[in-house]
């Protein structure tokens, strides 16, 4: 029997990042997308691992089931540290990639290439009844280039270059982010504590 893990996000291109990083291990991924019953958890957390404890203990508490919740975002070193827990609404509501994207460009345009460092952070909550909610944590160092390059992934990939690899998020593969990424690292750690528990 497939296993099944509960992922409370509802941004498509995590969800799509959760089900290839679980396939191997045998697990079904389910996101707030085929649950959409379930509605969305406010964010009013001031942290990364606020937020990310908010969404998981709020949807597991709905569901009575185990749930994974991810909180993430970008810090750029010359923004001192924004968007950050903004991340996702940088440009707006409307949480638009392409304007987020355009909005971080336009403030670093005087910014030299040296002074490009930023890194991506990734909180990952497990929740559930009868346990103690638990936080693993990953990030990825990189550099805003000037502008986007390839079209995987999702977010600010496009901008987001990683020297190790000479390629932008968004020009890897699927197997390549997850060997690198925040999310990989932090579901990383996650790891045994999810084969004990699901
Ligand atoms: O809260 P959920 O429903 O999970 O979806 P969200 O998109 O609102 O997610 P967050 O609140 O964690 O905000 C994270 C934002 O940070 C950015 N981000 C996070 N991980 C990223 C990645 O791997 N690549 C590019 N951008 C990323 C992207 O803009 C996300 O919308
Ligand atoms: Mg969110």
């Amino acid at each position: 029997m497939t296993k099944r893990v509960i992922i409370a996000t509802k941004n498509r291109g995590k969800a799509k990042e959760f089900q290839h990083m679980f396939a191997p291990y045998g697990y079904e991924v389910q996101t707030l997308l085929d649950l959409p019953h379930i509605e969305d958890v406010e964010e009013t957390g001031v942290t990364f691992e606020e937020n990310a404890i908010l969404k998981a203990e709020t949807v597991a508490r709905e569901l009575g089931e185990l749930v994974i919740a991810d909180d993430s975002g970008l810090a750029i070193d010359a923004l001192e540290g924004r968007p950050g827990v903004y991340s996702a609404r940088y440009a707006g509501e409307e949480k638009s990639d392409e304007a987020n994207m355009t909005k971080v460009l336009e403030e670093l345009e005087s910014v030299e290439e040296s002074d490009r460092t930023a890194r991506f952070h990734c909180v990952l909550a497990i929740a559930g009844p009868d346990m103690e909610t638990k936080t693993v944590t990953g990030s990825c160092e990189g550099m805003i280039l000037r502008e986007k390059r390839g079209t995987n992934g999702f977010g600010y990939d496009p901008i987001f270059f990683v020297p190790s690899l000479g390629k932008t998020m968004a020009e890897l593969t699927q197997d390549e982010k997850s060997q690198i990424s925040h999310r990989g690292h932090a579901l990383e750690k996650l790891g045994n504590m999810i084969s004990d528990l699901v």
